[in-house]
Order: C-alpha cells, then structure tokens, then sequence
C-alpha cells in the first residue's frame, strides 16, 4: 500500500470513527438490526452504477441515515459527506469484478467501491457489524469498546518502553560526558527508540478509529513520549560522521522484523556505524547535551560546537576560550560552565 492509499484509507477511518455523524447513524442502524448499504460520494462513476431510488439531497444527520436505512436499496451520499444523495438505490456494478464476500450486500459493496473507486460501507443486518470498503480491501469498523481495550494495552506498553528508553537516554549521556561511549551504548538507545516508535504507530491507528472518544488516549501518548521529539535528529547530529563511515541511517531500523531489532549487531548493520565491533568507541559531537541547557539559544550551541569540535573540548574549555565564540559573553561562558558542570556531577551519580 503506497503512503497515499494509507493517507486516504485513514481519513475515511477518521469519517467513520466515533463521534461523526456518519458514525452515530451507523451506529443506530446496527443497533435497530436493520442493516445498510452507503456509498461515500457521488462521482459519476457512481453515477454509472445508480438505477431507481429517491433523489433527496437532505443533509446527513444520524436521524436521517437511520430513517432511511429502513428502505430497501443503498444510500448515496455526497462526495463531502455533509448530505445524503439518494435512498432506495439499487446499484449494478459490473458483475465480473471479483470478490470474495457472501450475501449480495457486501458483495454489492466490494464490486461498487473496486468499480466506482469510492469507499463503501455496510452494516450487516445480521451480523450486527460496519465494514469499510476501501481501494480493495474490507476493515472492519470495530465496536469503540473493543478497541479501548487494545488501544488500553498498548498505552502501557508504551509506558513500560518510554521509561526504558528514558532509562537507557541516560545512561548514554552519562557515557557521553566521560567520553565512554561504545556502539553498543548507543544501538540500545536506538533499539530502544524503535520500540516506542511501532507503539506510537499502532496508538495513532487507534486514535483515529476512536475519534472523539480517543482524544484522552492521545493526550496520554504525548504526556509519555513529552520530552523524546528531537531524540531522533539529535542522535543524527551526535553520531551521523559520513567522512568516518558512520552513515547513521535511521530510518534503516523501519526495515528491521521485530526477531532482529532484538539483536544488536542486525541494528548495527542496519543503521551503519563503520564498524561490526559492538565495543568499538564513538565520539559524540555533544548537540544533545548542549541543547538540554535551557537558557543557551540553539544558534550559540551550534556555534559552540562549531568552533570546539566536540563535547569534551568544551568540557575542558576555560572561560576565556568560550567567549572566542560569537554571541557568549562573560555571562553566558559562567553559564554554560555552570551548566556542564552540574550536568557531569548529575550523570556521574546516574552511573554510580
Ligand atoms: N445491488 C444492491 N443495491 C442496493 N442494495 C442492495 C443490493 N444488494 C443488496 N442490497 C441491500 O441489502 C439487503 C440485504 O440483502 P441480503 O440479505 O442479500 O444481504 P446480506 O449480504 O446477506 O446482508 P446481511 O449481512 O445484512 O444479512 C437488501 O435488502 C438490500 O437492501
């Protein structure tokens, strides 16, 4: 599926999540076991595909949606979704079109969405259950309750990651400060940050089914993952050295199974540090550390390294020698050592 199909498959995910009023009629219809066959949007195409039925163009409320499912036929909506077309439709799409589902409502469903183009709902009167059909494929709309219970799952999943990440984050800088830091250290990180990542991506799915009723579960996930956004391009910044062989790709740790991102040299291999030796040394360029100093603009950090080099060169930094660097004063170079040395004390006891 290209990152369009997936663009496009999670706004009409969205428009049927909780909380729409597609999805409140949807609802009712389930529960008053009259089942339903919907059409969202009226192209030609589908057009091409309409025979009978009432021309309505009514605005779509969950009590029109209800009232009319109650009619034999489809119902059309408009292409927005804002108003319903027509009721009672009997569509005929060509019947050569292949599909796998039983029951003329779901298979008239399938053959109309592949056909048309356009998505496709229904609701089966005796199964009790919405489906979506989308670019040739079925997903099943799942209860709210049902879902919860995943998305409640994962949430904690994703606590017990993002502690461990913290956890290992730290440790790197302690590592970092002494100037201790081997490639293991930091494939742990990485490992580490690709497991929240997988999380994140199944709680966002889940955000979206839930509509309205997953905004507290979205709060939840930001509130876990505050404080991990820029972990990616500072690592980047830190470690990424071209010129000695350390390509540093991260998006490489996306092609990993979940068997291999267990194993740390298939993360080595994959991310590329220049060498397959998991002790081996790295030297960090200290944009991460230097930007956890709250009171020094980005611009002056970057400077900073710029002129020194790398961390540990500004460690051993007098006073005199931070002021060479454009935009830190006397002020600022107390500061900044004020800083590091609070910082080196602070991550020599997380080692202790
Ligand atoms: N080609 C069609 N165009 C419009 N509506 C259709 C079409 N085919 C089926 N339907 C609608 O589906 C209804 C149920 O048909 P049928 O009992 O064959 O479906 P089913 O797939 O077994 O559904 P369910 O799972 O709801 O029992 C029909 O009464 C009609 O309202």
């Amino acid at each position: 599926m290209t990152s369009e199909d997936n663009s496009r498959t999670r706004r009409f995910r969205a428009l049927t999540a909780p909380g729409t009023p597609l999805r409140h009629g949807l609802d009712r219809i389930v529960k008053g076991r009259t089942g339903a066959l919907v059409v969202l949007g009226c192209t030609r195409e589908v057009e091409g595909v309409m025979t009978g039925g009432f021309h309505l163009d009514t605005p779509l409320t969950p009590q029109n949606l209800r009232e009319l499912a109650k009619m034999d036929g489809a119902i059309v909506l408009s292409s927005d979704l804002t108003r319903i077309v027509a009721a009672g439709v009997q569509l005929m799409p060509d019947p050569t079109y292949d599909t796998v589902e039983t029951g003329t409502r779901h298979r008239t469903a399938d053959r109309v969405s592949r056909q048309t183009g356009v998505p496709t709902v229904s609701v089966s009167a005796s199964m009790q259950m919405i489906s979506l059909f989308i670019d040739g494929e079925r997903m099943m709309i799942p209860e709210p309750g049902a879902i919860l219970g995943r998305a409640d799952q994962a949430l904690r999943t994703l606590e017990r990651y993002t502690t461990r990440l913290n956890e290992v984050t730290n440790q790197l800088s302690a590592l970092e400060i002494r100037d201790q830091v081997t490639v293991r250290d930091v494939g742990v990180v990485l490992q580490r940050l690709e497991m929240v990542h997988r999380i994140d991506v199944e709680l966002r799915d889940y955000v979206i089914e839930l509509g309205t009723e997953g905004r507290l579960i979205n709060l939840q996930v930001r509130e876990l993952e505050s404080g991990l956004e820029n972990l990616t391009e500072m690592l980047i910044e830190d470690y990424r050295d071209e010129a000695a062989g350390i390509t540093f790709n991260l998006e490489a740790l996306g092609s990993l199974s979940t068997a291999e991102l267990v194993d740390l040299t298939m993360i080595e291999r994959a991310v590329g540090f220049g060498t397959s030796d998991l002790e081996n040394q790295l030297y960090p360029r200290g944009f991460r550390q230097l930007f956890r100093i709250s009171s020094l603009p980005k611009a002056v950090a970057a400077r900073l390294l710029e002129h020194f080099g790398s961390l540990q060169e500004i460690f051993s930094a007098s006073l005199g020698d931070l002021q060479a660097v454009d935009g830190v004063g006397l002020r600022r170079a107390r500061a900044i050592r004020d800083a590091l040395a609070w910082m080196a004390e602070a991550e020599f006891d997380e080692l202790a």
